[in-house]
């Protein structure tokens, strides 16, 4: 693997994650930001990367051209929106670089055409790149597979800014997916996503989830096993960006020497256990 810093573009580069992505890329050893790509049109492009991120200008002007940015890079971070990350990821398989997603609220056929880009780019993709959260998901299974469906009850809460678009959030369906793997069940068949009006009792060994909004929330968790008299709750609170940021560039360097392929962050940080 080469010793030079890792040449990232960052896209979606003027976001909330794009700002935070390119700050600490900064402050870090080991990878350097190689473009900024905002989309045609956006007020951002032409302006400095680091002035939009409060750095003061560092060099890189925020440009509209994807294609052009990735094939002289080594990996792309992504946080931008589903229709985005497909587009990337088909312009990453062509670049054959590394493409870290962590959109959220990607449909099966998105994630299918992500899934085909794999062949060729080495893409991390997850609803969550801390390590707190990934490491909890872990637990979920791990409580969800030791507790009887009849007795115990899964219900996932989550709460995030007025600004998220998605939901539930794709933490939520992480815990989701990993305590549905704990009891061998399929989420899609077993989950509960809204209840309103005359819902009739809870059915068991379903898993539920309900969604907060408000204010500047950068993002709070919760699995909750309720039980008979007693509730088991695993929670994770996010109080910076830059846990998510941080775990991003972690899964770039990760990927710079794997195959093409699918991984999840459960693989970069070698908590996977399938
Ligand atoms: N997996 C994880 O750990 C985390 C995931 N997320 C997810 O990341 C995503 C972004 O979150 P956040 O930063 O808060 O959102 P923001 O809306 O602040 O940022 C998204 C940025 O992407 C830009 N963008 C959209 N489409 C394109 C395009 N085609 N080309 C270039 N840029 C584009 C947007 O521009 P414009 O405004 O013009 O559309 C915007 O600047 C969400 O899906 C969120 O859920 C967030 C935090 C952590
Ligand atoms: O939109 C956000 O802000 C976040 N999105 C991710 C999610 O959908 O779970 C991760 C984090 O919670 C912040």
């Amino acid at each position: 693997m080469s010793d030079a810093a890792m040449k990232l573009v960052v896209v979606g580069a003027a976001g909330r994650m794009g700002q935070t992505l390119i700050r600490l890329i900064h402050s870090i050893d080991g990878v350097t930001l190689h473009a900024a790509v905002e989309r045609a049109g956006s007020p951002f492009v032409g302006k400095d990367a680091g002035e939009i991120a409060g750095l003061g200008s560092i060099g890189v002007v925020i440009g509209d051209d994807p294609l052009n940015a990735f094939l002289d890079a080594e990996g792309v971070l992504d946080f931008t929106s589903p229709a985005a990350t497909v587009e990337f990821s088909g312009l990453a398989a062509q670049a054959r670089i590394v493409h870290v997603i962590g959109t959220t609220g990607c449909l099966p056929d998105d994630n299918a055409k992500i899934g085909a880009a794999a062949r060729h780019a080495r893409i991390v993709k997850s609803g969550n790149m801390s390590l707190g959260v990934n490491l909890l998901s872990v637990l979920a299974e791990q409580a969800a597979r030791a507790l009887d469906p009849d007795d115990w009850d899964i219900e996932i809460l989550e709460m995030h800014h007025k600004h998220k678009v998605d939901a539930p959030s794709g933490t939520a369906l992480l815990f989701g997916e990993a305590a549905a793997k704990g009891r061998s069940i399929d989420l899609a068949s077993k989950s509960v996503r809204v209840r309103d009006g005359h819902t009739g009792a809870r059915e068991a060994g379903t898993i539920g989830f309900a969604t907060l909004r408000g204010g500047s929330v950068i993002g709070e968790h919760s699995v909750l096993f309720a039980g008979e008299g007693e509730i088991v709750t695993l929670s994770h609170s996010a109080a910076d960006r830059s846990i998510f940021a941080r775990g991003a560039i972690k899964a770039a360097l990760w990927a710079r020497d794997k195959k093409p392929g699918l991984y999840s962050m459960l693989d970069v940080l070698g908590l996977s256990s399938s």
